[in-house]
């Protein structure tokens, strides 16, 4: 494949991390707002880490059925640039955020297998962008962010009219082989560029993201 290849590292916390990101050419750095991950951030944090990312490279606030009020604080006192939607959020709620921000929302839908494969269609009727991503583990305390991967065969020669990327398992050595079968101009990744759960590897966001090929052209 010789198309550059967008990265979204996603779960940064710290300021090393995210320049990390940024100096290898992530076209995406995401902040984790869920209390039960070790990659879970304050407001304040993130508005801290956000301030360190220059134009152009999309920054992604995480949520997991968020409510309202909560995402009045994020959105409020980060500039965000994109909502990442990564619970059971209906197509109706999909909506209604978008809406009510003003911000072009992703919405993550798991798949662990071909039954899965509708619910794309479905919300990439309603979201600005998909996160393609393996369903947790049964009994994962996190929707995301294990590590694991599905069948990525299940979506060679499949395309939508919506903006996605890949996610689930992936790291600097199958990222590119993901690519390539299915067909994912966009790779989120997450503990696969870790040293430990929570602890971004910079030489890792390093390798994952200098395989992907130049620089695509900036985002926002
Ligand atoms: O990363 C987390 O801790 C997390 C917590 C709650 C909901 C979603 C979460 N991560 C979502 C992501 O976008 C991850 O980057 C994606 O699931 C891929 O993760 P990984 O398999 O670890 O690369």
């Amino acid at each position: 494949m010789t198309t550059a290849i967008r990265a979204k590292i996603c779960g940064l916390t710290t300021v090393d991390s995210v320049a990390a990101a940024v100096n290898a050419g992530a076209a995406y750095v995401g902040f984790v707002f869920f209390p039960k991950s070790p990659r879970n951030i304050s407001i304040e944090l993130a508005r801290e880490l956000a301030a360190d990312v220059p134009p152009g490279v999309c920054k992604v606030a995480l949520v997991v059925d968020a409510d309202n009020e909560t995402l009045d604080a994020i959105n409020d006192a980060v500039p965000l640039d994109m909502l990442q939607l990564h619970g059971n959020e209906t197509p109706e709620r999909v909506a209604e955020i978008r809406a009510r921000y003003g911000l072009p929302v992703m919405k993550a839908v798991g798949i662990r297998g071909a039954e899965d494969l509708e619910q794309i269609d479905i919300y990439a009727e309603v979201a600005d962008q998909l996160l393609i991503d393996a369903k947790p583990p049964k009994g994962a305390d996190l929707p995301g962010g294990n590590g694991v991967a599905f069948d990525w065969s299940l979506l060679s020669g499949r395309r939508w009219p919506t903006p996605w990327m890949l996610a689930g398992g992936l790291t600097p050595d199958n990222a590119l082989r993901a690519a390539n079968l299915t067909g994912a101009n966009q790779l989120d990744v997450s503990s696969g560029v870790e040293s430990a759960a929570g602890v971004k590897d910079l030489d890792k966001i390093d390798r994952f993201i200098a395989q992907l090929g130049p620089m695509p052209p900036r985002l926002v």
